[in-house]
This record gives structure tokens, sequence and C-alpha cells, in this order.
């Protein structure tokens, strides 16, 4: 019912000994409405200084955020000790070296990736949002052997504008390597937002920060294997459709190559997207099965193996992360300047996709027969057909083109690579007695 619904319809129609006439009606309706409306309004406004009293103060690693679930903590910035471990982390040591942004710093491709720049005499500084994706003990870990490569880690998020714009301002980057992303294929169904935020909505911020940055820098970024999607055409390579993407993940970074083409196009920015090809080892990420599989063989919980909908085998081209990051060394080493400068282009820039992956997929079955073996373990296994969450049947990476343009040539079997993830789980959790 409207707020006019009570007057009455057609003036006239009561006779006026009954009925009041009808300007005093309109006044009593006027004075309960207008009661009304400071009864609302007084409440409105306590609610309103409630909220104010109990809400924290805003952050600017907030600014931009529209999704609260990634857990991001308050950006830790400014002040000149703070400028001057900023500087300091992105001096390069050799001559020549390059002074390289990383984001995801402390996630797991990005510490291995900052500490061998570092190594070789880069200057590196990393960006990190800490979110609580997976526990955060283990970013914190990695940050503590960043900083004892001396790598210093800049508490913040990639969709703080102000940030960035900061960083750019007090470091002329050569390079950005960006690996700050929600990972997992699986989770998209589950916060779909934090995909959005992180990997379209974080990548266009930092896209925008340095495509007004002078120098320009290059951008070397990580795309995955989820990019291709149902095809079945193997293996995979970097000149077949990406157009049938098989989750929300997948979708996130398909748009992120499209994006970036865009702003290679319109601005100039040397951009190069490395489609990895499930990425693991020593410090990995506690989301993915070969690193989950481990902790539950080990507690003798029951584990999930998916096979295919004919009962195959679903598998996957695991790569080890030594290869991955020498693919990424690669990457930034043969990455061209990027051509614009105070936000207009100037010239054309390259704009490159690559396969990172091992070329010999294996079957989730032989990974879970090799971690009995490693773990002196029997598995409980439940096997379940493939859900449909967003994971596809097989990976299968053609590398001829990273091979030929960034001398790639993985070497590590799958074996070998989840002997040395198990040598590092076993000393990290044993360790540290923690609660996993
Ligand atoms: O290659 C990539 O681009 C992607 O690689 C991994 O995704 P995925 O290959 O699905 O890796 P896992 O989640 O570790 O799964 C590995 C295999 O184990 C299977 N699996 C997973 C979970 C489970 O409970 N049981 C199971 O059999 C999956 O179906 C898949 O075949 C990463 O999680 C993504 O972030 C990355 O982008």
């Amino acid at each position: 019912m409207s707020h006019l619904d009570d007057l009455p319809p057609t003036p006239g129609k009561y006779k006026t000994d009954k009925v009041p006439p009808y300007w005093m009606i309109l006044h009593h309706h006027r004075y309960l409405r207008l009661s009304k409306l400071t009864l609302w309004a007084s409440l409105f406004l306590a609610l309103f200084l409630f909220y104010l009293i109990l809400s924290p103060p805003p952050s600017p690693s907030r600014r931009n955020l529209n999704d609260s679930s990634s857990s991001v903590s308050a950006a830790k910035y400014g002040g000149s000790h703070w400028e001057k471990q900023v500087r300091k982390s992105a001096r390069p040591r050799s001559p020549g070296g390059l002074t390289v942004l990383v984001t995801g710093a402390s996630g797991f491709v990005g510490t291995h990736v900052s500490i061998a720049l570092r190594r070789r005499g880069d200057g590196v500084l990393g960006l990190d949002n800490f979110n609580r994706y997976y526990d955060p003990k283990l970013k914190r870990a990695r940050q503590g052997l960043l900083e004892r490569s001396g790598v210093f880690v800049v508490e913040g998020d990639i969709n703080d504008a102000v940030l960035l714009r900061k960083l750019f301002d007090v470091v002329l980057f050569t390079h950005v390597m960006h690996l700050a992303a929600q990972a997992g294929v699986r989770y998209a169904m589950q916060n779909p937002g934090s995909y959005v935020n992180s990997n379209i909505a974080g990548f266009v911020n930092l896209l925008e920060v340095s495509k007004s940055a002078n120098p320009q820098p290059a951008i070397v970024w990580a795309s995955s294997s989820s990019v291709y999607g149902l095809n079945s055409k193997v293996p995979f390579s970097e000149k077949d459709r990406t157009d049938q993407p098989a989750s929300l993940y997948a979708a996130t970074k398909k748009a992120g190559e499209g994006i970036a083409h865009t702003y290679n196009h319109i601005y100039g920015l040397s951009l190069t997207g490395l489609r990895f090809f499930t990425v693991y080892g020593p410090w990995g990420r506690p989301d993915m099965a070969y690193f989950f599989f481990t902790k539950d063989i080990l507690k003798g919980k029951t584990i999930t193996v998916f096979e295919s909908p004919d009962e195959g085998s679903v598998a996957r081209d695991f790569t080890y992360i030594d290869d991955i990051v020498k693919g990424c060394l690669g990457a930034l080493d043969t990455a061209e300047k990027s051509t614009g400068s105070g936000g207009k282009k100037k010239g054309s820039a390259m704009f490159r996709i690559y396969n990172l992956g091992n070329t010999s997929p294996v079957p989730v079955t032989k990974l879970v027969t090799i971690l009995e073996k490693l773990l002196k373990t029997k598995a409980k296994k439940k096997i379940m057909p493939l859900p449909r969450n967003g994971d596809v049947e097989f990976t299968h990476a053609n590398i001829t083109l990273a091979q030929a343009e960034l001398g790639y040539k993985p070497t590590v079997d799958l074996e070998t690579g989840l002997k040395k993830f198990v040598k590092w789980y076993m000393g990290f959790y044993t360790k540290k007695k923690s609660s996993w």
C-alpha cells in the first residue's frame, strides 16, 4: 500500500455533514506522517551513530576492495624509514640488474621468483596482502625467507591505487612480475567475488598505474593452463582456442589476457602472459591436491581421487617450481621495454603468451602412488567421478614457443619434484610442531 492510498480517491465523494472537510483530513494525515517520519529519522540516526562508534577507521588497503572476504590486513606503509627499506630492497646489486616489483611475493611462485632474482643481483620489492585464502602463517614464514634474502615485502593490496602510485613514485621499476591473484579452480564456486576482485579489478588497477608510470615497466604476469578449458586437442598450444573455460577462475584468467592486450594496444605496455601448468614444490600451496593429499595420507584421513566420467584417469602436466622460476626469469630477461610515456603510446610494444608446462601429463592416481611410496604410508582412497566443479580432465602443454623464445626447458619429473616437496614438508611441519 502506498502512503497515498488512504486519501479519498475522488474529493467530494463523501457527504460533508458526516466526514470532516477534506483539508482537515489532509492536515491530520500530514501530522501523522510527520510524526512517523520523525520516529524513523531518530531511529536511523541512532543506528548510524551506533555504527560509527563500533566500526574501525578505514584502512588504505581497503579503499578499492569490493570483496571483504579476502581478509586483507591493513596496509603498513609510508614514512622515511619505510621508503628507505623500499629503495634498498629494489636497488639492483649487479650492474645492469633489473628493478622488479613482484606482486604476490609471499605466495608460492612469488617467493621462489623473488629469491631467484635477488640471488642473481636484481633489485626486488615484494607486495602482498597476506589474505587468508590459505594459512597466512605459511605466507609469513615465506616472508621470513624473503627478508633473509634481502627482499622487503610491502603489506598491501593490488587494488590500492594510492599505494601502487606511491611505490612507483619511490622506485623506477623496470619490470613488474605480477603474481598476485586469487588462485584455485574449485574455490571459485564458493567465493566468485574474490576472483573478480583480484584477477580482474586488481589487475586493471595495476595496469592503470603502470601505464601512467614514467618510465612504464615491462610486465610479466601469471595466466593459467585452465584457459584451455574443455579443449580436447592435445598438447595445448598457444594457438588453440581458449573460449571454453570450465571455471570462473579460468574465465578471469582468460579475461586477464584480453585486458592485457588492450593495455598493450592502447598504451604501449610490454606484456607477457605465462600459462602455468599445475605448479608444485617446496613452500607450495596447501589448497592444491599434492599438498593436502600429503597431509591427509600422513593423518590417515581418506583422500578423494577424481576419475573421468568414462572411468579414465584424470591427469595433470605437473610442473616443478624450479622449472617455472626459470621460465619467469626468461620472460623478464627477454621482455622488451614498454613504449609509452605520460600514459600515451609512442609505438607498438610486445605482447606475448607462453605455456610453461612439463610436457608429460601424469594421472592423479600415479601422483597418489608416488606420495604413498615417499611417505611410506598407504593412502585411504575414495574414487569419485570428476564433479562439475571447475576441474578439467587433463592438461598437457606444448612448450615449443617458450623453448624457442625464452630458453625454457623443464628438467624435473614428478617423482623427483615430489621427493623435494616431501622433504620440505616433513622439515617444515614437524619442526614447527604445527597443528597440521
Ligand atoms: O594449471 C593451472 O593453471 C592451475 O593448476 C592448479 O589447478 P589444478 O591443476 O586443478 O590443481 P589441483 O587443484 O592441485 O588438482 C590437481 C588434480 O587433482 C585432482 N583432485 C583434486 C582434489 C581432490 O580432492 N581430488 C582430486 O583428484 C584434480 O581433479 C586435478 O586433476 C592450481 O590450483 C591453479 O591455481 C592453477 O592455475
